[in-house]
């Protein structure tokens, strides 16, 4: 069942290794077939260089059930399937503990848009997410997801325009069209995050005007995009 994705999302999976991303099994990928409503992810637990395309796991998106698979689904699937019923746009979702994405979430701050790498995939800030509340710890990895919905609907951020968010005290979340663009996503907020760290130790006044944001996002995503597309 679901040959072709869980291949697909098994090497989406190996790519975090490839760039860094992960040290031992900290972090997973999954991508969904939205037609037959399931999601396919990475079991809970096993090493990289153990991992086969065959051990990925296929979760209902409704009810997080296993549909086919031997192994536990990764422990942050609830986060994965309240992000894919709440923002119905993607088809592929990565978590991480990269460094610096993580450090600015363990110290609950957004990355603000400082620079055009920034600007060139992320519209606004790479918002943090609110504290949860007590109640929430009883099903807490539903809840990771609640408090990024939350945030993007309480700060009305757009999540296509800017795929990706800290979990506070955690790390990083981002998402895309499909797996391998969730991938793409998680390295450039590692990458902008560790760009921005070091300009605010530069200089902790570094600011960037909105106009150029603006032209950099629209460059590449707005109506008259031109990066990627046929010469005209
Ligand atoms: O957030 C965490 C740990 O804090 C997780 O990302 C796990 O480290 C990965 O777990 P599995 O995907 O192997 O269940």
């Amino acid at each position: 069942m679901l040959e072709e994705l869980k291949e697909k999302v098994f090497q989406a999976n190996l790519d975090l290794v490839k760039h860094n991303l992960v040290l031992f099994t900290w972090g997973n990928v999954s991508g969904i077939d939205r037609e037959k409503g399931l999601v396919v992810i990475k079991p809970s637990g096993v090493s990289y260089d153990d991992m086969k395309a065959s051990d990925m796991v296929v979760v209902d998106l409704q009810t997080g059930k296993v549909v086919e698979g031997d192994l536990n689904p990764s422990s942050d699937t609830p986060t994965h399937l309240e992000l894919y019923r709440n923002f119905p746009e993607i088809g592929g979702v990565v978590h991480t503990h990269s460094t610096y994405a993580t450090a600015w979430a363990q110290a609950g701050l957004d990355i603000p848009s400082i620079g055009t790498t920034h600007a060139d995939y992320f519209h606004d800030a790479i918002p943090c997410t609110d504290d949860m509340t007590a109640d929430m710890m009883a099903e807490y990895e539903l809840n990771t997801g609640v408090v990024i919905v939350n945030k993007f609907k309480k700060d009305n951020i757009n999540y296509v325009h800017t795929p990706g968010v800290l979990v506070k005290n955690h790390g990083p979340f981002t998402w895309g069209k499909n797996a391998d663009e969730a991938v793409y996503h998680a390295v450039v907020a590692e990458q902008v995050a560790k760009m921005a760290f070091v300009s605010f130790t530069v200089n902790p006044n570094t600011t960037m005007n909105p106009l150029l944001v603006e032209k950099h996002f629209n460059r590449k995503h707005g109506p008259n995009a031109y990066y990627g597309q046929k010469k005209k």
